[in-house]
């Protein structure tokens, strides 16, 4: 049934969806996993040597196939190792290509592995795919890992030791897996590194088998009695003894066949072993494979058939979604097939935004919930966070004061000096203001990629890229009107300030509250001023001090020229006023007051105008940018994309489609066929 299995899925490659079940070898370096293997296939065929040989997982499918009959006499000819029309090797990396000289399959293993890893013993997981048809084996298959180390030699990475078991963990956890634990018999048993691991996955020893090798190199009456009668470390499916070839054996080019004699010939006539020698060796060892196999396969068989089902369940659905190939569509369907894809592109636009989302995530916030947050969190903070005293001091409100009530001196106080500060502070909402369409701008296209991976796009590339192109210009568009809307908007609250919203703080109430925080400071400076005798108004900055009498005209306690402080004659004074004139020194007590009414009152209208920003950009932006998109999109598609003489072009199929359309029918065959089997059962 597995050979059935294996040949149905022979079509799909390796990446077959239903785990059949494998047996990895695993152990210490030189423990001698290799020769078991090759002892197994009865061919030379792996690179052997000492220090690490294995360094990428060889994937071995060994496939029973019985001589053809007009090859029937040559099945001898692998008795002297030689080419044979029923017994060859092909790899996956070269379709195709049959190996009928097990030395070429020797020297591509290396080659390849070279080309992977590199000459200088690094480590790779990508496995090496092999497949043996021979009538002399059993079907079955084999991973040769690479062996456990502990200290890395030449170029390999300091965690060799980490890399290598990761690598056999990944094989051996699979409950499908079986353990093929070698050991080599003139080590210890309880250091075993392969049984160590194998314990880690298989703690029952449930899946583990023991493989005990280079018996012939125990010391002298010691033996490996004790193990197989399972008094060392028992497992459930025991142990095996096998004599591979040593090193010497290789290089004398000794073949297997002598070697499998002289193996059962070891085990039939060593006092030890004669007893149970049928139990003994490397042909004992794969038939008990074999049979582990098939007791394995017969109980992970309901899991075999669950997963063809599952398997064959998903191709389907992908097949679906496919689609049939359009090569033999009549114009009429293709246009109607646009159609629908510009509608359901834009129904489904449409409900991202909205928020009806079938796939609604509970992980992270997505469509019009993520537009919300930038009108309700970044922008409405980023708007709050403005402080319009910030750039504006206390000297410059005065400055600005006596600018702004011009050559006249100023009475009142200056709504001039306010509507100047104001504006200018109205005009530092619009950076956010357009920050704000650029985000929710980005969203749109966001939104736009979410849409573009839908299947359609995957399956017709062209219109993919037209969908881009359509939708982008069409946002950017939109992009204009919007900035135009928000920058006016921030021009119309710059152009006329009301100061009689009913919001707004009056004049009287500013005066009020001021003269009270004046009064309040008064007091304290009373209670102050007992005990230092500090004047507190009036103070012009030290060097000014002394031409007190002379510059207390209107603007000398608080504006003064460069070097204006030595006594001067009276037409000295009158010299050209400074290029610069700045205002200095500490605030009057009437200046004070002035200054901070403006202030409550910036505060105050500011407060206003930043609810108002805050409460109509977004409207803006949903309205030219947002909702026009909503609505006007889906015209836009159809003008650009619902043309006849476009349709064919948008239309192409990418390779990818094609390609996964073909391996998707091959899977679904495929996995019929296992399901025929499987229940045949
Ligand atoms: N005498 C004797 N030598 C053996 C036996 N098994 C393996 N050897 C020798 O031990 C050495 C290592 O054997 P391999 O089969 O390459 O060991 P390996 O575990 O595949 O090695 P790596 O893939 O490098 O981890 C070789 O020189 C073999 O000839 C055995 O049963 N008896």
């Amino acid at each position: 049934m597995i050979n059935k299995l294996q040949d149905a899925f022979a079509t799909v490659g390796v990446h077959n969806p239903v785990d059949l079940p494998q047996i990895a070898v695993i152990g210490s370096q030189s423990s001698g996993k290799s020769s078991v293997l090759e002892n197994i296939v009865g061919r030379d065929f792996l690179p052997r040597g000492t220090g690490i040989v294995t360094r990428r997982p060889l994937i071995l499918q060994l496939i029973n196939r019985p001589a053809s009959e007009e090859n029937k006499e040559e099945s001898d000819k692998q008795d002297e190792g030689k080419d044979n029309q029923n017994e060859w090797g092909e790899f996956l990396h070269l379709p195709g290509q049959k190996f009928y000289d097990f030395n070429k399959i020797r020297e591509e293993i290396v080659k390849d592995t070279e080309l992977k890893t590199g000459k200088n013993l690094g480590i790779s997981p990508q496995p090496i795919n092999l497949r043996i048809f021979s009538p002399n084996v059993l079907t079955l298959t084999l991973v040769d890992l690479p062996g456990l180390t502990k200290v890395p030699v030449g170029d390999q990475p300091k965690d060799i030791e980490k890399q290598i078991r990761d690598m056999l963990l990944k094989y051996i956890t699979k409950p499908n897996a079986i353990i093929l634990a070698v050991t080599a018999a003139n080590t210890d048993l309880a250091n075993s590194d392969g049984l160590k691991l194998a314990r880690d996955v298989d703690p029952e020893g449930l899946r583990t088998i023991g493989v005990l090798t280079k018996v012939d190199l125990m010391d002298q009456g010691t033996d490996v009695i004790d193990i197989l009668a399972g008094r060392v470390v028992p497992l459930r499916l025991g142990y095996v003894p096998v004599v591979n070839r040593g090193q010497r054996d290789i290089e004398s080019k000794k073949s297997i066949k002598r070697a499998l004699e002289y193996e059962s010939e070891y085990f039939e006539n060593h006092a030890a072993y004669k007893s149970k020698a049928q139990y003994c060796g490397t042909p004992f060892l794969a038939r008990k494979l074999n049979m582990i196999l098939m007791h394995h396969i017969r109980n992970t068989l309901p899991e075999i058939k669950a997963k063809i089902q599952a398997a064959l369940q998903k191709y389907q659905q992908e097949l679906l979604t496919l689609g049939d190939p359009l090569d033999d569509g009549s114009s009429a369907s293709r246009a109607n097939l646009v159609l629908n894809i510009i509608t359901e592109f834009c129904t489904e636009f449409r409900t991202i935004i909205d928020g009806n989302s079938n796939d609604l995530s509970s992980f992270e916030l997505s469509g019009g919930a993520r537009i919300s947050f930038v009108f309700h969190e970044l922008y409405a903070n980023g708007v709050k966070s403005i402080d319009p005293l910030e750039q504006t001091k206390d000297i410059d409100i005065r400055t600005i004061l006596y600018n702004s009530s011009g050559s006249s001196p100023a009475l009142f106080v200056a709504t001039t000096a306010f509507e100047v500060i104001i504006k200018q502070q109205i005009k530092r909402l619009e950076e956010p203001s357009v920050k704000c369409i650029n985000m929710v701008y980005d969203e749109l296209v966001r939104i736009l990629g979410q849409l573009l991976t839908k299947q359609f796009f995957k399956r017709f590339p062209t219109l993919k890229e037209k969908f881009y192109q359509v939708v982008l210009t069409f946002f950017k568009k939109a992009i204009q009107p919007t900035s135009k809307l928000v920058t006016d908007l921030v021009a119309m609250e710059a152009c006329y300030i009301n100061t009689a919203h009913p919001d707004f703080l009056n004049g009287h109430q500013a005066i009020g509250i001021v003269n009270e925080r004046i009064s309040q400071k008064n007091q304290q400076q009373v209670e102050h001023s007992t005990k230092s005798k500090t004047p507190n108004t009036l103070q012009t900055n030290g060097a000014d001090t002394s031409s007190n009498t002379e510059n207390n005209g209107l603007f000398g306690s608080f504006f003064s020229g460069k070097k204006n402080t030595q006594k001067k004659s009276a037409s000295a004074m009158m010299d050209a006023p400074p290029t610069t004139l700045k205002a200095t020194g500490a605030l009057s007590d009437r200046e004070f007051m002035e200054t901070e009414v403006i202030k409550l009152l910036i505060q105050s209208y500011y407060n206003i105008v930043k609810r108002t920003m805050v409460d109509m950009v977004p409207k803006a932006i949903m309205l030219n940018l947002v909702n026009h998109s909503k609505e006007e999109l889906q015209r836009e598609l159809l003008t650009e994309l619902y043309k006849h003489d476009v349709l064919d072009d948008l239309l192409q199929e990418s390779d990818f489609t094609r390609q996964r359309r073909k391996d998707c029918k091959k899977m679904i065959e495929a996995l019929q066929k296992a399901d025929e089997i499987v229940g045949s059962v």
